[in-house]
């Protein structure tokens, strides 16, 4: 149970902690910040407003234990992620249990949360003992004009200070899909947890501080990002951003320094549907993509767009699926559960209003009762509506009908945010010409988008993002690579 058992060190009264310096702290503000229960839309839980003196102290013990981290190696670094994993996963319940009253995933999907991120944790771990466990040597000869008398090791050496903020769509996961990364490379992380989400980060940072990481090397500063946001991502001790979220990723890549920034932000994947597709499998993914955890994903389908002659039968099938969809709360696993706040609602309806006065199809009658939204499909979605362009982050999908795979590819190419899309087709030269043209991060062949495994690589374009995620890439960003040349009084060849 939340703040019960081993977690019990993370709450105050009815407030949880901040965490720095390998310990629990109540802020010196006095304020806190309150957490509405998605679902009941009443006061679940309660997060330290932290000040920017606690941001400033939670930097220095971040710098001085990343020092001793550095030093500490990677075997060892592996191994401390690992036990991180197994605390993390033998709590799943707990944890779970948070996601489920913070932000209304249904059950089932915030345990596979957990266990995912254990298990990214511990990939991580090996995939880091691998990939920063060699380097490379480099040898003069191959540049013209050059003898064999240089030879550069090449290495991989920590930023310093990663901050961290993901979204609060997965405030698990995606916290641990830039932690891992950070420490396993030698980094200390700070972690600014989403606010709608912070408790369940705040458990999960538990699982870090009993895996026994040195003092300071982990850091989690609570508060809103509206209030504290600035100041965090523009300190001058912190040497790497990653973030995941909305549009504000592109307000703090304009405002942070000169550091490597590693951005996921908004998608409107689409789904290009073509007349020789498996219809019944194309309506699957649009049903599961479009709508599992109620669409608040960045890679839901966002927008069909299907080829006008097969377009009736596939929406019946979408329909007939939808039906299917369970409605209701995230502790009965309910297919669709409350939006994450009655803003987002708001922000939903209106672009629902929108395509109703401009004359869009409603397939079922449009349902909300608080944060809850009934599932809807909008057929006849014409690019002046907002619909058309904008995401959702809701469970409505909308499907605009076109008459060549050109102007399918034309819509897609057209939109700001560009990162994964999909098209169905049974023919698969269509299928790579078609994901070649697509402009996006990723292109899923007969499947809805997707970000997992968690090792791909998963990138946006456009306004979707800068650099590349996935375990790999995200150790990679995290490090900077180092140079050693050996300079030798005389050229020297092997075996010469
Ligand atoms: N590409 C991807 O991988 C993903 C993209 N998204 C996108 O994120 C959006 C929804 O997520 P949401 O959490 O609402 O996104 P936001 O961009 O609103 O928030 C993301 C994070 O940024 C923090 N934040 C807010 N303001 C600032 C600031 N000025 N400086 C620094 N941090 C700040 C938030 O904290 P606080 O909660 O306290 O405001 C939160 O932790 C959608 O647009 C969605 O597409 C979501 C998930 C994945
Ligand atoms: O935050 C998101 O929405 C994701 O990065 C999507 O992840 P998923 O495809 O695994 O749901």
């Amino acid at each position: 149970m939340a703040g019960f058992g081993i977690f019990q060190d993370t709450i105050d009264q009815d407030v949880y902690k901040y965490y720095a310096d390998g310990e629990w702290k109540v802020s010196s503000s006095g304020n806190s910040v309150i957490i509405l229960n998605p679902s009941t839309r009443q006061p679940q839980y309660k997060i330290q407003a932290c000040t920017q003196d606690e941001v400033n102290k939670a930097v220095q013990s971040a710098k001085e234990a990343q020092s001793i981290w550095a030093k500490t190696p990677l075997w060892k670094r592996a191994e401390t992620l690992h036990k991180a994993a197994a605390i993390l996963k033998e709590h799943k319940e707990s944890i779970a249990g948070c996601i489920v009253k913070e932000i209304a995933k249904p059950h089932k999907d915030a345990i596979t949360e957990v266990v995912r991120s254990a298990d990214l944790i511990s990939y991580c771990a090996e995939e880091g003992v691998r990939i920063l466990g060699e380097g490379k040597m480099l040898v003069s000869d191959s540049f013209p004009g050059n003898e064999r008398n240089k030879m550069c090791l090449v290495s991989k050496i920590p930023l310093g200070i990663v901050l961290a903020i993901p979204p609060f769509n997965y405030p698990v996961n995606l916290a641990v899909s830039k932690i891992a990364p950070a420490l396993i490379a030698g980094n200390a992380l700070v972690l600014k947890p989403p606010t709608q989400g912070a408790v369940a980060g705040i458990h999960m940072v538990h699982c870090f501080h009993l895996a026994g990481f040195p003092k300071g090397l982990i850091s989690c500063i609570t508060g809103k990002g509206s209030e504290i946001g600035d100041f965090l991502t523009m300190h001058p001790g912190v040497n790497c951003i990653s973030f995941t979220g909305g549009d504000t990723g592109i307000a703090i890549s304009k405002k942070a320094g000169m550091i490597p920034l590693q951005m996921e932000l908004g998608g409107k994947d689409v789904c290009i549907v073509l007349e020789d597709a498996d219809l019944d499998l194309a309506a699957a993914n649009i049903v599961k993509g479009g709508f599992s955890y109620s669409g608040q994903r960045c890679t839901a389908v966002k927008l069909v767009l299907v080829m006008e002659t097969v377009a009736d039968v596939l929406v019946e099938k979408v329909v007939t699926l939808m039906s299917k969809l369970t409605i209701g709360a995230p502790e009965d696993d309910c297919d669709i559960t409350a939006v994450v706040t009655e803003s987002s609602a708001k922000f939903i309806e209106g672009l629902v209003d929108d395509a109703r006065v401009k004359g869009a199809t409603f397939c079922q009658e449009y349902r909300r009762e608080g944060n809850l939204i009934w599932p809807l499909l909008v057929d006849n979605v014409r690019p002046d509506m907002r619909l058309a362009w904008e995401e959702p982050f809701g469970p409505v999908v909308p499907v605009v009908r076109i008459t060549s795979v050109e102007e399918g590819i034309h819509h897609c190419n057209a939109s700001n945010l560009a990162l994964q899309g999909c098209v169905f087709t049974r023919d698969i030269n269509k299928a790579i010409m078609i994901s070649d043209a697509m402009e996006t991060g990723t292109v899923q062949i007969n499947s809805a988008p997707s970000r997992g495994p968690d090792h791909f690589p998963f990138q946006g374009l456009r306004d979707s993002g800068i650099g590349s995620q996935g375990i790999t890439n995200s150790i990679n960003m995290m490090t900077k690579v180092k140079t050693t040349v050996i300079n030798l009084p005389l050229p020297s060849y092997t075996m010469g």
